[in-house]
């Protein structure tokens, strides 16, 4: 354990901003950086040799959907991309396993105590997954009202003290757990919170992870004889009492250094598959060279701190080079001093690397004229590939330590285990956008470059490299191939989209509700039902797909966002109606529910479900009558049980018929990117049978009002066999031939192969 009481004689202080008032310099002061004590790190790695039987996916039981630190945790595992599920503790337990593999390789608590009282049949059924697939727990020690002292967690030799003020964190840097986390320092001063647990252990099997002590004016009142006694915050717990390996933490995700060990305990725990990798690339882009206003732009001295940081900067992170982008237009635009800068930075060309802006810096959206636009554009052809870049806190305006927004300490903040650290430790490609102006003036992005990356080497063990801005591209579709895909958002979710997108858009232009599939269920006949809704319109018909659109599958998805609203009618003013879609291919789509949820989140789904059986006979009987040939030479039967070395098209078929009937595989899908209450399923048999209640239904769900009165516009239809909308006061019109076709029943074997099937 640390021997805290004899460093603190000699502390430093960490979180102390050097210079305020002057031009401040980098105050990260850190063991190792000065070479005095180095410890070196150790990334441990977890990756085991067992033959684990997990997905790489985390379990969290949060309180409720809208409590604080369960809306962390997702926020934490969204931005290192980890997949997770949420589910709300008390409830039943989802399902753990998907035939022979464990569904989720950790399993995180919000509220530690959800998991201690859980039923004890509930609790049974979760230790034995954990045992029998190696998967571990991470808990939280919620706030509690009452101070508790040495109370045990109830079943664990395992003793808590709750509600303490703390200070001066510290690892142990013999834990197993650390990998990117780096042990060795101490984060001096007062941790964020009041009411903090500590563990006191009574069993080999715990093990601490890191320590703090109490704060310095709590200690008058205290009983602890040593008053700068270490106290265990984070524990592990290896598994010796009870099997199963935890992490328990005595406080929530706001003290930064636990978000870096929650991290690690999910790698330690998920036995490497959960491991983020510790590769991290730095470029800073310096837009706006020459571009400044006289008096802001860079002077000769600024160049050489400029140089200078990126010297100090290269022995942290090798080939480090500051990013140019120059508009050329302004090159001595300044004073007679910022002139001399400009000269300077052209002396030092090879220095940095450079590339292109527009030319006269101005916004491309801003030409009136397309050729002109051409011709300005041709100049930049290097500008061509622009990669997302993470902001670092620092805009144009930011050039002076004083007028830092929340002051010169909230910059310190987000260097020091803040915004910025956490946005180079959570993204392997980090592409940051500066200006001109922040490196001149108070010099804030030099400081704030090389205090972040001393930062980062103090306490983590991530290896720090750049590279130029093509090979940053190259790496990063590398590493997320699926987002060479386009996602298409929606620009109305940020003003400044909305901007730069055409001045005559109107987000209204898109749909409210979807009816998603999936096909043969009755979704042409749910479509005329909503059509003669009289407040409810939908998409002008395709001339290809016809009253579907099916954008979010397939090809048209390329066609881009303009191409889809077209299909929908410009809203006027006060007679706006209730815009939808149907497309009864988005319910089994892959990549639907994803990019549906990006351009519509707030959209509500429709979805019908019938036997899936009955489902996959329509579908093979509307191919029969295609006309298909392999439904023409196949029996129902051959091509449902045709196996995996059958023919091509047979195999195709067969999977037209099945697969979409998987129903709970692609709601599970639908409902990972839409809560539950967005989505309302019909019942088939309903809608066919009482359709006037399903639209009832279906309006009381969509929250339309006044209802219409179907029961004055369906009528059933002896003929069709179907009910059908009235006109003309006694006629009724039905959908085609193309829907409910006459066909013989299905084989009673067939029917039973797919019952059987549907319940294993
Ligand atoms: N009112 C009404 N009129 C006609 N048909 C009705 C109606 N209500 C439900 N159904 C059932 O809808 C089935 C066709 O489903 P879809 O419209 O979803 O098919 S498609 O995917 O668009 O091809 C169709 O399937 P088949 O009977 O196999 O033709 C019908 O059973």
């Amino acid at each position: 354990q640390p021997n805290l009481k004899k460093k603190r004689k000699n502390t430093f202080c960490f979180f102390n901003f050097i210079g305020h008032g002057k031009r401040p310099e980098p105050s990260i002061k850190c063991a190792i950086l000065s070479g005095a004590t180095r410890v070196p790190g150790v990334a441990h790695d977890h990756r085991s040799d067992a033959r684990l039987r997990i997905d790489p996916k985390v379990l969290v039981f949060v309180e409720t959907t809208y409590s604080r630190l369960g809306r962390e945790i997702s926020e934490l595992l969204v931005y290192n991309r980890i997949k997770y599920k949420v589910e709300v503790s008390g409830k039943s337990l989802p399902v753990l396993t998907n035939l022979d593999k464990g569904k989720y390789g950790v399993i995180v608590f919000e509220n530690l105590y959800k998991y201690l009282q859980m039923d004890k049949w509930n609790r049974e059924l979760l230790d034995k997954y954990c045992r029998e697939y190696s998967v571990g727990i991470v808990g939280f020690i919620p706030p509690s009202e009452e101070t508790l002292v040495g109370a045990e967690l109830h079943g664990f030799p395992l003793f808590v003290h709750t509600n303490l003020r703390l200070q001066d964190a510290s690892l142990n840097a013999a834990s197993p757990i650390l990998r990117l986390t780096r042990a060795g320092e101490t984060a001096w001063g007062p941790l964020p919170g009041e009411d903090w647990t500590v563990f006191t252990p009574n069993h080999s099997t715990y093990e601490p992870l890191s320590w703090a002590t109490r704060r310095q004016e709590d200690l008058q009142n205290s009983n602890y004889r040593e008053p700068h006694q270490p106290l265990i915050t984070v524990i592990q717990d290896h598994g010796l009492f009870d099997g199963i390996q935890r992490v328990i933490f005595g406080s929530g995700l706001n003290f930064w250094m636990h978000k870096l060990l929650f991290l690690d305990s999910l790698s330690y725990l998920s036995h490497g598959q959960l491991s983020i990798s510790l590769k991290r690339y730095i470029l800073v882009d310096i837009d706006d060279i020459f571009v400044g206003e006289r008096g802001t732009r860079l002077k000769k001295d600024d160049v050489e701190a400029l140089i200078e940081t990126q010297e100090r900067i290269q022995q942290l992170v090798p080939g480090f080079k500051f990013n140019l982008g120059f508009s050329g237009k302004y090159f001595h635009h300044g004073n007679a001093e910022e002139n001399l800068g400009d000269d300077m930075l052209l002396e030092n060309v090879g220095s940095f690397m450079w590339f292109s802006h527009m030319w006269n810096h101005q916004q491309p959206h801003l030409y009136d004229n397309l050729t002109q636009l051409e011709l300005d554009m041709a100049l930049n052809k290097q500008f061509a590939k622009v990669l997302p870049r993470q902001t670092c806190g620092l805009f144009t305006h930011t050039i002076m330590m004083r007028d830092y927004p929340g002051g010169p300490t909230k910059l310190d903040e987000i260097i020091q285990g803040g915004e910025l650290f956490q946005t180079i430790v959570y993204n392997p490609i980090n592409i940051f956008m500066t200006h001109m102006s922040n490196y001149g003036n108070d010099r804030l992005a030099q400081y704030t470059f090389e205090s972040v990356i001393k930062f980062l080497q103090c306490w983590t063990n991530l290896r720090l490299k750049t590279a130029p801005p093509l090979q940053l591209g190259e790496r990063y579709f590398q590493l997320y191939p699926q987002e060479v895909d386009p996602v298409w958002g929606n620009p109305c979710n940020d003003l400044r989209h909305q901007r730069i997108w055409s001045r005559n858009k109107t987000c209204e232009q898109l749909p409210r509700f979807l009816v998603i599939g999936p096909q043969k269920t009755g979704t042409t006949a749910l479509y005329m039902f909503l059509s003669m809704h009289p407040d409810i319109s939908s998409n002008f018909p395709s001339p290809d797909t016809f009253e579907e659109i099916q954008f979010f599958n397939g090809k048209n998805y390329y066609r881009g966002l303009d191409w889809y609203m077209n299909f929908f009618p410009v809203p006027k003013n006060g007679t706006a109606k209730y815009l939808f879609e149907k497309s009864a291919t988005y319910f089994d789509g892959d990549l639907v529910p994803r990019r549906a949820s990006a351009l519509l989140p707030q959209a509500k789904l429709v979805t019908i479900l019938i036997s899936p059986a009955k489902r996959a006979y329509s579908w093979y009987q509307h191919t029969r009558a295609h006309r298909d040939p392999v439904a023409l030479n196949y029996s129902f039967h051959q091509v449902i049980t045709a196996s995996d070395t059958a023919p091509k098209p047979l195999r195709e078929l067969r999977n037209r018929c099945l697969n979409p009937g998987k129903y709970a595989q692609h709601l599970e899908r639908w409902l990972t990117y839409y809560v539950p209450n967005q989505l309302h399923i019909i019942d088939g048999d309903q809608l066919r049978s009482d359709p006037v209640e399903t639209m009832n239904d279906l309006q009381r769900f969509l929250k339309i009002q006044p209802a219409f009165n179907y029961s004055q516009h369906l009528r059933y239809d002896p003929k069709k066999g179907f009910f059908c909308q009235v006109i003309n006061g006694d006629h009724t019109k039905c959908l085609g031939r193309s829907k409910g076709r006459q066909y013989p029943p299905m084989e009673e074997r067939s029917y039973k192969l797919l019952q059987i099937r549907r319940k294993t």
